[in-house]
């Protein structure tokens, strides 16, 4: 697939998030690729690719991850995104976060998977991570809707250290994200191919879960809950009233043993339908119209109709002091000042 190791030798703007850029074809070190996603990646023979299927054929040019791991870009990134683009979010929504606590833990690459109904998820995911995790968090981003215009490709890549996906399915679309797995840099992808129109998760393509699993990097499921009623696709500005948005983060996933890409990408759509529904729960939303059903033979049937309410290692935050409009917050579990809230830490 591609032109050249997306891993090897490049200009380096400083050393990476993690470690810095290996040398060699493959990835950092040999323990960081388990032998599980291998497992993985080799059953997926003749399986589906892309992550997001063109607009256009990509250019070609030479893949390189220096300006993704750039340490003064990311300063930069902070400031506009944490700092600047929250104030403006939080002005407009009233977003609650949930985080399982080992996504705390994660040092090198992951691939944050999650449901995509409003250009509000991007931001939302980036700016509720912890700062370690979400320092060098490069997203994937539809090509033909905001690569082709240079404003809009300044701004993607300025807040969001955005690459290009080419939806149409091309042989380009998944270097970028592979080199930038590889280097330990976090990546973010919406599988779905696009925002959904309503309480629904579409099927997810099982590309994004392929390039987790070559890279050997583990998957945080997340799910975006009231991103649709706060800012369908078609508007270009949340609703009146400071909507509730809550944003879950599940635990890591890793393959297992034999477990195929389709398999795969089952277990984690399931995952994050069950963190859908278990955010829509907390601030009384409705949950999804209806849940896929995918589990390949084999797999464990889930035994819960949503994922597990929050414990007291689960940690959770408020992004704001400031009460919003009463229709839009119902009371729910996990306020501020519960054992299990706390306020964004940086
Ligand atoms: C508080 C007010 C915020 C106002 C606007 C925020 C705009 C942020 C834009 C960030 C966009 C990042 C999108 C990442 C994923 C992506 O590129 O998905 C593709 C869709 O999206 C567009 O395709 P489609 O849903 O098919 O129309």
């Amino acid at each position: 697939m591609g032109r050249r190791d997306p891993s090897g030798p490049e200009p380096q703007s400083g050393p990476g998030p993690q470690s810095p850029e290996p040398q060699s074809p493959g990835p950092p070190s040999g323990d960081r690729r388990n032998s599980l996603a291998e497992t993985a990646s080799r059953t997926a023979v003749g399986s589906e690719q892309r992550v997001m299927t063109s607009e256009t054929s990509p250019p070609r040019t030479p893949v390189s991850t220096a300006k993704h791991r750039s340490r003064l870009r990311a300063l930069v990134r902070a400031l506009l995104q944490r700092v600047l683009f929250r104030a403006l979010v939080v002005s407009t929504i009233s977003p609650t976060v949930r985080i399982e606590p080992r996504v705390r833990g994660l040092t090198e690459g992951f691939l944050v998977i999650a449901n995509h109904t409003s250009h509000l998820d991007a931001p939302l995911i980036a700016q509720s991570l912890p700062h370690r995790q979400a320092r060098f968090l490069s997203t994937g981003v539809a090509y033909g809707y905001f690569f082709t215009a240079s404003h809009k490709r300044l701004f993607v890549r300025s807040l969001f250290n955005a690459f290009p996906v080419y939806r149409e399915g091309s042989r380009g679309s998944s270097e970028v994200p592979r080199a930038l797995l590889r280097a330990g840099v976090p990546v973010l992808l919406f599988p779905e191919g696009g925002r959904q129109q309503g309480r629904v998760i579409a099927d997810f393509k099982v590309g994004a879960v392929k390039l987790a699993v070559d890279a050997g990097v583990p998957i945080v499921p997340a799910a975006v809950v009231g991103g649709f009623e706060a800012m369908p696709k078609g508007a270009n500005w949340p609703v009146p009233g400071r909507p509730p948005v809550r944003i879950v983060f599940g635990e890591p996933v890793i393959p297992r043993p034999g477990e195929s890409l389709p398999a795969l990408t089952a277990r984690v759509q399931c995952l994050v339908e069950e963190l859908f529904d278990s955010g829509a729960d907390a601030i009384g939303v409705p949950r999804l119209a209806h849940r896929h059903e995918k589990l390949a033979p084999g797999e464990e049937p889930r035994t819960a109709t949503h994922a597990p309410e929050p414990d007291k290692q689960t940690t959770q935050h408020h992004w704001t002091t400031a009460p919003s409009p009463r229709r839009h917050r119902p009371r729910t579990r996990g306020r501020l000042g519960e054992s299990t809230d706390e306020r964004m830490r940086n």
